[in-house]
């Protein structure tokens, strides 16, 4: 069995797929916290057979080495996924390719194998990224935005009057709260929809979103949509089957 790990910002998934490829088949997943990260240790004792660790990590180098450590001696160094010119069918068109980070590089690979047409990548996490994908595979370029989550916290955090607010999108808000959610829940789904507006005249256009965020806007997207629970790990998968083995960081 491999273990993927997918290291964000906020937590870091990950998910056990078998060591033969097509590893379409989750065996078992779960998330720890960062301050948890020494718990995956735990994992691997309680999955034996696990031969391969493969991740991304966009969470700093600190905790790279914490997890790396956490299994030291018990299996091989993680194989961490850094973004290079391609893929997997993918290319990556960001003018310093190293760039991108590994979990945006990730979900592209995942997205190739679920869509070959023209496709807005959006993961939302701690960040929400929308990244454009063409049907040859090229990754064009993309955006970076805070999450649902930063949004709100950056409000509360930065202003006298805002609460760190909770309540239901509303078309016209007449409360606080409701004008702070469904502000920031515009924000959102607007960056989507202006985005994929470069590729919606397209045959087979398609919006791709997944990330631990996306069930807060998903009902407010006017765009052709599939959801994918975790495109990133998804990706990961494709990469330990397909391409070079034992890059290690951290
Ligand atoms: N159990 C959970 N723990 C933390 N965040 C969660 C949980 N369930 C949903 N979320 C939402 O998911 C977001 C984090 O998504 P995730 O994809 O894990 O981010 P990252 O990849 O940046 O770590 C949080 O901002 C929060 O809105
Ligand atoms: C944009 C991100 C912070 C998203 O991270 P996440 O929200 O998944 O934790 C991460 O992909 C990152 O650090 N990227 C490097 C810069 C770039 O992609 O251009
Ligand atoms: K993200």
């Amino acid at each position: 069995m491999i273990l993927l790990l997918d290291a964000g910002n906020t937590r870091i998934k990950w998910r056990l797929v078998a060591a033969a490829a097509p590893a379409d088949t989750t065996l078992a997943e779960g998330d720890l916290e960062h301050a948890g990260a020494g718990g995956l240790a735990g994992v691997v004792r309680a999955h034996p057979g696990i031969v391969r660790i493969v991740g991304s990590n966009v969470a700093g180098a600190a905790l790279g080495e914490v997890l790396q450590n956490a299994v030291r001696g018990l299996l091989p160094p993680i194989e961490w996924l850094l973004p290079g010119e391609s893929c997997a069918g993918v290319r990556n068109g960001y003018l310093d390719p190293a760039q991108l980070g590994a979990d945006r590089w990730a979900a592209l690979i995942g997205a190739r194998r679920l869509h070959t047409g023209p496709c807005l990548v959006v993961c939302a996490g701690t960040a929400t990224t929308l990244n454009l994908m063409n049907a040859d595979g090229l990754f064009e370029g993309g955006l970076i935005l805070p999450g649902m989550d930063l949004m709100l916290r950056a409000l509360a955090g930065n202003t006298a009057q805002l609460p760190l607010a909770e309540a239901a999108f509303t078309p016209v808000p007449r409360t606080t709260a409701e004008a702070i959610v469904s502000g920031c829940l515009h924000a959102q789904a607007g960056a989507v929809e202006r985005m994929f507006e470069r590729i919606a005249g397209q045959p087979d256009a398609l919006c791709l979103l997944s990330g631990g965020g996306a069930g807060q806007f998903a009902d407010l997207l006017r765009v052709p949509l599939r959801r994918v629970d975790n495109l990133v790990l998804d990706g990961l998968a494709i990469f330990a089957h397909n391409g070079p083995q034992a890059t290690s960081m951290g």
